[in-house]
């Protein structure tokens, strides 16, 4: 297999090499001269995948930017690499799983063009209220025409911001100082964080409707809450026809045909773009006929591209270059061991358990976060607990953002979301050997119910975990006991404890071919409650594990079969 890798035959010069595959600022290739002068430094861009997978293996660091796809071929030929150096933030174009197989240590520099990716959305702002690169291209084939571009101010205008994160809240910064009424769409960013960058927080449909700009600023993200299209034909359609839609984020976030069709039908009256679903977008029709339309102006992935940033950005990674060919540990590791060796065995399966309750909360109960109690009960407790607290972090960040979270940096990346840990442990078992709960708290300190009746059934402020034969469970969710083994795709709903429903829902997953792993209805209390005749059903938890994503409208049946509520699906 690809992956497996032969051991190294001894170097025939002991030599190390380190290879800078894409464009990276000199500074950093100097710093990589001065501190490891015995190191051999090849700059060689442009490589075609074979031509980097029959030379890779020469090489200890190998150093890119985003467009070097670092693929499982090149890691598996890669047989002396130690590090691979991302002059950047995302690194979409690592395989990072076979890195982390393969013991190769990835790093990035996750602050070094926050500032660049900010200043860079100012200036399409601007670009496309006052027409600046057509104005040019006029000028430039001999014209005036000065009535013809007639511009907007921004000043007075509104900006809506999808993703308050690094970038969108130096964007926010940036558009109050040009005097613009800034609001902002970010399920996990709570109000009291966004006004203090001068933001009101609202719903996406509301920021639409509103803005005269609206900017992204997301990661890209898959599955069930993902960013993946998330600017689709439906959200264009909510857009005002003189509004103008600017992406510096990521490619893919915006449904690129819609937005062509809304351009062409004149539903909004331009938009920029510096990002694409293909980088370069060479001969992609599509994109081809998107960045050639008038009201459009396009950067190719330009966002990053300035000196301070790219000064900056380089001599992060040639640091860590440093640090890790030398044996230590680098302070961005995007794929670092969460654990010391000694401790993971035992560890390991409540590191994964916290890691899927984190992604499992995070899905279920999208929100800005303040507090967590997490509570131990059991023999885990004569442990340093640290690892499980930075897994919970990493399951309930990594879904939701381009935070890449280890052991060293999970405590701040919790506290610069605003969000506080609290731990309490016993040594004592309860019914399980071991048992994990994190209960949320709101903002005053509160486990807050978000009503009564069924809101109250559909709020989860409470989960519990366990691991058995070696495998993490969820035992608990909100209100219902339960356990299942959370992995894969899972349907939760809600509905009233009475006969035929696990057959309705069972019937419309089988017309729509998905397989059923594992199913279990949970109810309030542990025994079943006397009822008395007449009496309104419990509200129970339905939660069906299946093999494969369920389509929508299987979904939108199930939603509609009545008596069901509180649909949602979690991939985890
Ligand atoms: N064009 C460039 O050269 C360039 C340079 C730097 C960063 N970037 C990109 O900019 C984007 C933002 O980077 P960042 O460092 O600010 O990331 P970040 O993780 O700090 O912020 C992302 C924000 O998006 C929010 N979010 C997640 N899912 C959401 C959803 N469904 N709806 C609304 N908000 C959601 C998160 O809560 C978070 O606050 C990333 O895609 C990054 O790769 C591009
Ligand atoms: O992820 C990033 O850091 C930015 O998108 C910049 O990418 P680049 O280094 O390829 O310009």
């Amino acid at each position: 297999m690809a992956e497996d890798r032969q051991p190294a035959p001894p170097a025939p010069t002991e030599t190390v090499k380190i290879l800078i595959a894409d464009r990276v600022a000199q500074e950093g290739i100097d710093f990589l001269r001065t501190h490891l002068p015995e190191a051999t430094i090849d700059v060689r861009t442009g490589l075609s995948p074979a031509e980097l997978c029959s030379i890779i293996g020469d090489y200890a660091a190998l150093v890119v930017r985003s467009e070097t796809q670092v693929t499982r071929e090149v890691l598996a030929a890669g047989k002396r690499l130690k590090i691979v150096a991302r002059a950047g933030v995302g690194v979409d174009n690592i395989d990072l799983e076979t890195a982390t197989r393969l013991g190769i240590m990835v790093v990035n520099s996750p602050l070094g063009n926050v500032i660049a990716a900010a200043e860079h959305t100012i200036a399409m702002l601007l670009a496309l209220a006052r027409h600046i690169p057509a104005a040019d291209r006029s000028m430039k084939s001999g014209k005036w025409e000065k009535s013809r571009f007639l511009g907007s101010e921004v000043r007075n205008k509104v900006l809506g911001i999808i993703g308050l994160g690094k970038v969108g809240s130096e964007v926010a910064k940036r558009a109050r100082g040009l005097e613009m009424e800034v609001i902002a769409f970010d399920p996990y960013v709570s109000a009291e964080q966004a006004s203090k960058l001068g933001v009101q927080m609202t719903n996406l449909e509301d920021l639409l409707r509103r803005s005269d700009f609206v900017t992204l600023h997301t990661s890209l993200t898959t599955g069930p809450s993902g960013t993946r299209g998330l600017i689709g034909a439906r959200e264009l359609s909510l857009m005002k026809p003189s509004a103008r839609l600017i992406n510096c984020a990521r490619g893919g976030i915006i449904d690129e045909e819609a937005l062509l069709q809304a351009l062409k039908e004149q539903r909004l009256a331009g938009a920029a773009l510096d990002v694409f679903s293909q980088e370069p977008i060479r001969d992609h029709a599509l994109l081809r006929e998107l960045v050639s339309h008038e009201q459009v102006v396009a950067t190719p992935h330009l966002g990053a591209s300035t000196e301070e940033a790219q000064v900056g950005v380089a001599l992060d990674v040639a640091e860590q270059i440093v640090t890790v060919l030398r044996g230590g540990f680098p302070r961005a590791a995007v794929n670092a061991p969460l654990i010391l060796p000694e401790t993971l065995k035992v560890l390991q399966p409540y590191m994964t358990l916290l890691e899927k309750m984190g992604r499992l909360y995070t899905q279920l109960q999208p929100g800005p976060l303040h507090r967590i109690e997490l509570s131990y009960s059991g023999e885990i407790t004569a442990y340093d607990l640290r690892p499980l607290q930075a897994a919970l972090i990493k399951g309930l960040l990594e879904p939701i953002s381009d935070a890449h979270v280890n052991m060293i940096n999970a405590p701040l990346l919790a506290k610069q979301r605003g969000l506080e840990i609290t731990e309490q442990k016993s040594p004592t078992a309860s019914e399980f050997a071991n048992l994990v709960t994190l209960r949320v708290l709101d903002v005053n300190g509160r486990a807050s119910f978000a009503g009564q009746g069924e809101s109250e059934a559909e709020h989860v402020e409470l989960l519990s975990g366990t691991v058995m034969h070696g495998e993490p469970r969820i035992v608990r969710v909100g209100r219902y006991w339960t356990e299942f083994v959370p992995e894969g795709y899972i349907l939760f709903c809600r509905n009233p404890d009475q006969p035929g429903m696990i057959g309705r829902v069972g019937t419309i997953l089988g017309k729509a071919g998905v397989n059923i792993r594992h199913m279990d209805v949970g109810p309030i209390e542990r025994a079943p409650r006397p009822r008395h005749p007449g009496a309104k059903p419990d509200i129970a938890l339905m939660i069906i594990s299946v093999d494969d994503p369920i389509p929508d409208w299987a979904l939108e049946e199930i939603r509609a079969s009545g008596d069901i509520f509180g649909l949602t699906v979690v991939n985890l």
